[in-house]
């Protein structure tokens, strides 16, 4: 930050800034030169087909990964600016402020639902213990820490209607409610970046909209931005500020939940559209009154699968469990769709 720079323009950044990252494994792509931002307060979610980077991308911004190259800005609050791909993921999460939860429930089942929570402020707890020393002994300051970590989780607790389980083992809850207490769990370290790697997976409709409502609040009560990685549309589509989309490591969409519902880039890539189907109608469009028939096609298909999105939903609302969408598109046509769109451009 230069020395210039002021309390209220720090808050005008970006509270994370990915330029030009890359991620190879081995020959492997995944990603491929990716820029975005996340606005602070922001719920910024990243949306793609399975495969497309997504859970890379948390992986680079939450030090799982080392990316092979770019640059990963995180501002906190108080101006400070962390390159996160120069940091150990501990450091990222204490120092840094990031957050996870992970795609897989990663909770101590064995231990209690309260315990989760104390285990996840272990770092203060420790501290103010005198590394265990202080702690046998009993000191004040150790006795005020515990109280307050256990106040903090009880807050949490409180907050996602589990206070009445806080005894019990955490493994013994229900599946929607152990996605709630991982992100409760998150929320006891205190994060201004909290990433939630697909947190509505396997929710029935009720408890997806449990957890929309639980993140509306965590922004609204706690200021804190949220990331999200997720497959669930009426998740994203009715909490998202901004959503960025991607395919094959690469960005090809980025704006406001409406503005990216409707790009056809991101309907045919999302649903995924087969080759033939966009061929066939494209040679159904092709008159000679048409200008572009690749681009009509393009925006029939587009509405068609605006009309499906709204048939899921429709259905999902009745459906339970939710299940994650399957591409259709097999990743090896993605090229040659992309070619039988411009036919003017592959076939003249
Ligand atoms: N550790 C790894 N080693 C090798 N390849 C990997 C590794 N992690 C991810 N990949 C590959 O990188 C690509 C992107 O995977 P990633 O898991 O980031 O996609 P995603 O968008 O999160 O998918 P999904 O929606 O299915 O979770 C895939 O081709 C995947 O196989």
């Amino acid at each position: 930050m230069s020395a210039v720079q002021t309390m209220s323009e720090t808050a005008m950044d970006p509270i994370l800034k990915v330029e030009h990252l890359s991620m190879k494994f081995g020959g492997l792509i995944a990603i491929n030169d990716l820029s975005l931002e996340a606005k602070r307060g922001d719920i910024t979610a990243i949306i793609g087909p399975n495969g497309a980077g997504k859970t890379t991308v948390f992986n680079c911004i939450t030090g799982f990964y080392k990316p092979t190259g770019g640059m990963l800005t995180l501002t906190r609050k108080t101006g400070e600016k962390y390159l996160l791909e120069r940091l150990p993921d501990f450091q990222i999460t204490h120092k840094a402020k990031v957050a996870r939860t992970f795609q897989n429930i990663r909770l101590f089942s064995g231990l209690t639902v309260l315990e989760n929570l104390l285990v996840a402020q272990h770092n203060p707890l420790m501290k103010s213990s005198g590394y265990t020393i202080l702690g046998l002994l009993g000191l004040p300051a150790y006795k005020r820490a515990v109280a307050e970590s256990t106040e903090k989780a009880r807050y949490w607790l409180e907050k996602i209607n589990l206070i009445d389980r806080a005894d019990d083992p955490a493994g013994d809850l229900p599946y929607g409610d152990q996605r709630r207490l991982e992100i409760a769990r998150a929320m006891c370290t205190d994060p201004e970046l909290l990433c939630l790697d697909e947190p509505a997976a396997g929710l029935n409709p009720r408890e997806s909209s449990q957890l929309n409502e639980l993140l509306l609040d965590i922004r609204r009560e706690t200021g804190t931005s949220i990331l999200l990685i997720e497959h669930d549309m009426a998740v994203v589509m009715e909490i998202s500020d901004h959503v960025v989309v991607l395919e094959y490591g690469t960005k090809i969409s980025d704006g406001k939940p409406e503005e990216v519902r409707n790009d056809p880039k991101v309907i045919a890539a999302y649903l995924g559209v087969e080759d033939e189907e966009i061929a066939e109608l494209i040679e159904e469009v092709d008159a000679p009154h048409v200008a572009d028939p690749a681009d009509v096609a393009v925006a029939q298909l587009a509405k068609e699968a605006v009309t499906e999105i709204a048939q899921e939903e429709a259905a999902a609302k009745v459906e339970e469990p939710k299940v994650k969408p399957a591409r259709k598109k097999p990743a090896a046509k993605s090229a040659s769709a992309t070619r039988a769109k411009k036919p003017s451009e592959g076939s003249k």
